[in-house]
């Protein structure tokens, strides 16, 4: 029995080598193991150093491998392939409080193994005073909450649509309609953050002064999520720039500014971060590869994000709604040593999901984005935002949206638009 400090990891594999040897093979990689018995890995350097299989679960056989193995091919290996779900414990002092160490442990060669014709991490467990070594989310579900100035019901937003194309101009004229319409929330698009039609610079100089203007009126700054995706020294300096607009948030493309970037701007950053999560699809989409999202969240936090998409009921993407509510399920879970944070619902939302993603969640405590299910709908922009209220406090109340939608013009304009071309 071992007293050394551990955090360990969950994954689902396969292989047509028996789980438990595999689990081994896994668990040597990723520690101080190779592919063969190497002299100097001693008794004492193990003790130490080496990870350890603290759980093997089958769960059946397939005929065919998931995934294609030169290795299993070159070595004759025919089925079956076994599968099941393994976990492994490393120390704590291989890796220290170094995100791209932790990552490159559990989730590294692993999924590179030849025996290996599946792997997914499926979930983390980090004791509280490890995950306290890392930043971690410093607004999270109440400073989001708090910047935004909602309470008691969801934060609702939208995206700017056309995603491409608006001038800073456009752009700030749309605000401003948005934001006349009281509307909490607008973010950019993913996909724009410094072109130059619409630089970062006049985009943020165009749109803040609205917001401004309108937070008198309003009694709440609406908070823009401005993409300052970049080199962490262009975040860095984006960050800054909007905290001197006043702006209320940041955000950034987690995947591809990576983790030491989100970690860099948490390290500096005065004002919540936005997740998006775009090119998640490629890392969790087939079932025997990847991370399932429960783990990919928890490594988020880790690095200090507030909030995170998770899709929503119905996307417009390939996931079911029960894979969505897991997610948002997953981001307001207390973790040890790590505050919760925002599941953001977006991905081909509008007003006609409000009840069911309120009835599955049993909590408030989202952010609900519709890009085309606003500035989409038939009426206009204005109308689009009266209809998401609308039907947020439909859902609130327990009444039905085509109750709701009698005195209502929005609403009803959204059900027979947007519901029509379900
Ligand atoms: O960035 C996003 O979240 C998406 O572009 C959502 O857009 P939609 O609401 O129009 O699907
Ligand atoms: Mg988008």
């Amino acid at each position: 029995m071992t007293t050394r400090p551990e955090f360990r990891a969950r994954y689902w594999i396969e292989s047509s080598t028996p789980l438990a040897k595999a689990a081994e093979v896994i668990a040597g990689e990723q520690s101080s193991g190779t592919f063969l018995k190497l002299a100097s890995e001693t008794d004492v350097l193990k003790e130490r150093s080496r990870a350890r299989v603290v759980a093997v679960e089958p769960q059946g056989e397939a005929a065919t491998p998931s995934l294609h193995s030169a290795h299993e091919e070159r070595r004759g290996a025919a089925g079956p392939y076994h599968q099941g779900e393994i976990e492994i414990a490393f120390p704590i002092a291989n890796v220290g409080p170094h995100l791209g160490t932790l990552l490159a442990t559990i989730a590294g060669n692993l999924f590179e193994l030849g025996e290996v014709t599946g792997c997914r991490l499926l979930d983390l467990h980090l004791p509280e005073d490890y995950a306290r070594q890392f930043a971690g989310p410093r607004f999270g579900v109440a400073g989001t909450r708090e910047h935004a100035g909602v309470s008691g019901r969801p934060i609702i937003g939208t995206i700017i649509k056309p995603s491409i194309g608006l001038t800073p101009e456009e752009t700030a004229a749309l605000v401003d309609t948005l934001c006349e319409a009281g509307l909490d929330f607008i973010k950019d698009d993913e996909l724009i953050c410094d072109p130059p039609y619409a630089p970062f610079e006049a985009r943020l100089a165009a749109v803040m002064p609205v917001i401004e203007r309108h937070a008198d009126r309003l009694g709440r700054k609406v908070m823009y999520a401005i993409n300052i995706s970049g080199t962490p020294d262009e975040m860095r300096r984006r960050q800054d720039q909007v905290a001197e607009a006043g702006g209320t948030c940041v955000m950034a493309c987690v995947n591809w500014v990576g983790f030491s970037g989100v970690q860099d701007l948490r390290a500096h950053a005065e004002l919540p971060i936005h997740g998006h999560r775009n090119g998640w699809g490629m890392l969790t989409r087939h079932p025997a590869l990847g991370f399932a999202f429960t783990a990919y969240q928890k490594l988020w936090r880790l690095a200090g994000i507030d909030q995170l998409h998770v899709n929503g009921i119905r996307n417009k993407f390939w996931e079911p709604d029960d894979s969505v509510v897991a997610s948002a399920r997953a981001c307001l879970r207390p973790e040890p040593g790590l505050a919760p944070i925002m599941p953001v619902f977006s991905s081909g939302q509008w007003a006609g999901q409000a009840p069911d993603t309120y009835a599955a969640l049993r909590s408030t405590d989202l952010m609900y984005l519709a890009g085309g299910g606003i500035i989409g709908h038939p009426d206009g922009a204005a109308a689009g935002v009266a209809s998401l209220r609308e039907a947020w406090e439909a859902a609130a109340l327990g009444e039905s949206l085509e109750a709701y939608a009698r005195t209502r013009p929005a609403l009803r304009a959204a059900l027979d638009f947007f519901g029509g071309r379900a």
